[in-house]
């Protein structure tokens, strides 16, 4: 029997770890915004996410600049493109990393860290953008309250269609 896999993680409980932390916001709200970002997630599936403070986890959060490291993909400088996740899999895979030249914060002037955080990791979890204008997946940013910021149907479609 072949068994059709989805493009999605094979385990439930994934581990998380923030490499390194942006100047623009101080510590614990980067911690909360990604934390935050993940429980948009966690809230409708069964997935569970486990912070670790060193080794390799699934999911390596990091802000990086231009071309970075081994990451085959690279940032264009402020502006433009916010960030970028890996789908599901080994080394890279899931990895999300923010773009260091945008300003990020947590509720003032520049990018929602939580917002870009929420999107990126539904591409962690291995979603694809979506054509549905109020989705989280939605190709272009939107600022929206990002505390009232609900999932739409097509997103909890998409997550539940993977991890149901
Ligand atoms: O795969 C890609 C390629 C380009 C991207 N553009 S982005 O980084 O400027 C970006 C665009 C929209 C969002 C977003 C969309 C809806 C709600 C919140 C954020 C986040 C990041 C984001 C992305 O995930
Ligand atoms: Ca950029
Ligand atoms: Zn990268």
């Amino acid at each position: 029997q072949y068994g059709y896999t989805l493009p999605g993680w094979k385990k439930y409980n994934l581990t998380y770890r923030i490499v390194n932390y942006t100047p623009d916001m101080a510590r614990a709200d980067v911690d909360e915004a990604i934390q935050k970002g993940l429980e948009v997630w966690s809230r409708v599936t069964p997935l569970i996410f486990t912070k670790i403070s060193k080794g390799i986890a699934d999911i390596m959060i990091a802000f990086r600049t231009r071309v970075h490291g081994w990451c085959p993909r690279y940032f264009d400088g402020p502006l433009g493109v916010l960030g970028h996740a890996f789908p599901p899999g080994l080394g890279l895979g899931g990895d999300t990393h923010f773009d260091e030249d945008e300003n990020w914060t947590k509720d003032g002037v520049g990018f929602s860290l939580f917002l870009v955080a929420a999107h990126e990791f539904g591409h962690s979890l291995g979603l694809s953008h979506s054509s549905d204008q109020t989705a989280l997946m939605f190709p272009n940013y939107v600022s929206l309250d990002p505390s009232k910021y609900p999932l739409s149907q097509d997103d909890i479609k998409g997550i539940q269609s993977i991890y149901g």
